[in-house]
């Protein structure tokens, strides 16, 4: 399994050095970087805005748990605490793993509840797929139409007009 791609989000702490350390643990597997966004908080109001980017990474060794493995240390790094009252709470760092390609390119599709392949809300989400739309403007989430597709539908599209781009905030990598 190789391709991966990740989404980081982050709206507690500092929320730049959160995702800048996320990259630097993912550093080895990093193949794009997209640039971050300010995006106000999804699926539960009462919280701090987020800052929102995604990373494709790459690893022929990686089994799609191994990608998840890896999100999770991300997020303990972070000293990321779960509220289980606040499904989608507030967090220092949020690590999913959004969709995932093996050595062949064709999507891994998995309904497994520790890891759901494509991740399952990944389509309802304008703050995955506009940075995803600009490192990638013809990808597909597995199972879904186009993403430009996607970023037109009403409900999305306001999110996506609600989203402000941060070029003050670009996340440095060198590959
Ligand atoms: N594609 C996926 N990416 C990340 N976690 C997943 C995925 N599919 C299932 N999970 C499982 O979801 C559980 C909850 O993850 P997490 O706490 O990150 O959810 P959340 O961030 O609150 O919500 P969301 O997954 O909607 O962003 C994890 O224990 C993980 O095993
Ligand atoms: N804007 C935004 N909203 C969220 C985010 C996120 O990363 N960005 N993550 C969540 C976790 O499930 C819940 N809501």
């Amino acid at each position: 399994m190789s391709r991966a791609l990740l989404s980081l989000g982050s709206n507690l702490g500092d929320r730049e050095q959160h995702l800048r350390q996320a990259v630097r643990a993912l550093s080895p597997f990093v193949q794009r970087v997209s640039g971050v966004y300010e995006t106000p908080p999804w699926g539960d109001a009462d919280q701090p805005a987020y800052l929102n980017a995604v990373l494709i990474v790459e690893d022929p060794e990686a089994s799609p748990y191994e990608w998840l493995e890896r999100a999770h240390r991300a997020e303990a790094d972070a000293e990321r605490v779960r509220d289980p009252e606040r499904r989608f709470g507030p967090r220092t760092l949020d690590v999913d793993v959004i969709a995932v390609w093996d050595a062949d390119g064709r999507p891994v599709l998995s309904d497994d509840p520790e890891l759901t392949l494509p991740h399952p809300r990944a389509h309802l989400r304008a703050f995955v797929l506009r940075p995803w739309h600009d490192l990638e403007p013809a990808a597909e989430l597995p199972g879904h139409p186009p993403i430009t597709d996607l970023l037109a539908v009403p409900g999305l599209a306001d999110d996506l007009a609600a989203m402000t781009p941060r070029p003050d905030l670009a996340l440095e990598f060198k590959a």
